[in-house]
């Protein structure tokens, strides 16, 4: 949710805006699957600061500490969360369009659309380690299993084994649309360096997880990433922070909203 809030429009709690219409940036195709549990806990921390210290917490940096929270609570590394951020005034569903990567993109896609938001290469691939944790809906990476190619349905890149895995947890008809497949093959509710090791065994969910080994760019750092947890961790907070300061709001750009869901 951080991620997808800091990529549109910068750090400002966009995403959290709800809308009758249902033309708010929650509501875009890319931000629909993000878990009501996120939206839940965010409305709860709001609730528990306000009553402490009304107006002085925005929602933005509310997102911002609990994306840290939680990567601490899976075990992961502990960090510090810079603060200070105004929440935004617009929220529109179309703002989403392009701003968000797709897991069908490439190495020099990844890093273009990273570059837009002043994010390094290593950034990027420290940043994709968040996929050591959570789900994706099957139609996210089916096209890998049954329809890569005119000439290889499956991707090649794909470990056979791990791929027959995938086609039980995703058969070409019949699936349920809210059928998922975690994004870490080995341990998906821990925050650690599997990601990266599931990347150089060929088992990475997305194609946007796997090329990051498969590119020549990328590989070492995913390679240096596997072997080196705490490498990864150094990395992944350093981008954290950086990621916390994408299009920061000041002053009368934004307000501390009182809602999270509702502008002032
Ligand atoms: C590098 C480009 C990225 C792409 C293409 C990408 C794509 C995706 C996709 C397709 C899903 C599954 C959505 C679904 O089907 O429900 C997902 C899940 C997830 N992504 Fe990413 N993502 C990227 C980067 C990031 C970054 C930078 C972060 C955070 C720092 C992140 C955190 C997550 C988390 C935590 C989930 C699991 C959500 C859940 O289980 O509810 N992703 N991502
Ligand atoms: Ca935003
Ligand atoms: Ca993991």
């Amino acid at each position: 949710m951080f991620f997808h809030d800091c990529f549109v429009g910068g750090c400002d709690a966009s995403v959290l805006i709800a809308s009758d219409n249902g033309d708010a940036e929650k509501d875009a195709h890319d931000n629909i699957s993000l878990a009501g549990d996120g939206f839940d806990t965010v409305a709860k921390a709001k609730l528990a600061v306000e009553a402490q210290c009304p107006g002085l917490v925005s929602c933005a940096d509310i997102l911002a500490l609990a994306a840290r929270d939680v990567v601490v609570l899976a075990g992961g590394p502990g960090f510090k969360v810079e603060l200070g951020r105004r929440d935004g005034l617009v929220s529109h569903a179309s703002s989403v369009d392009g701003k968000l990567p797709g897991p069908e993109l490439d190495v020099t896609g990844l890093v273009n659309l990273f570059a837009s938001n002043g994010l390094s290469i290593t950034d990027m691939i420290a940043l994709s380690g968040a996929h050591t944790l959570g789900f994706s809906h099957c139609d996210r990476f089916a096209h890998r299993l049954y329809n890569f190619s005119a000439l290889m349905p499956v991707d090649p890149t794909l470990d056979p084994a791990y791929a027959q895995q995938l086609m039980q947890t995703c058969p070409r008809v019949g699936s349920e649309p809210n059928v998922v497949s975690t994004l870490d093959a080995t341990t998906p509710d821990v925050f650690d360096n599997a990601y990266f090791q599931n990347l150089v065994a060929r088992k990475g969910l997305l194609t946007s997880d796997q090329v990051l080994f498969n590119d020549f760019r990328s590989q070492a750092t995913v390679v240096r990433f596997a072997n080196n947890a705490e490498d990864f961790n150094s990395a992944f907070t350093s981008a954290m922070r950086k990621l916390g300061r994408v299009g920061v709001k000041v002053g009368k750009q934004g307000e501390i909203r009182k809602d999270c869901s509702a502008f002032n």
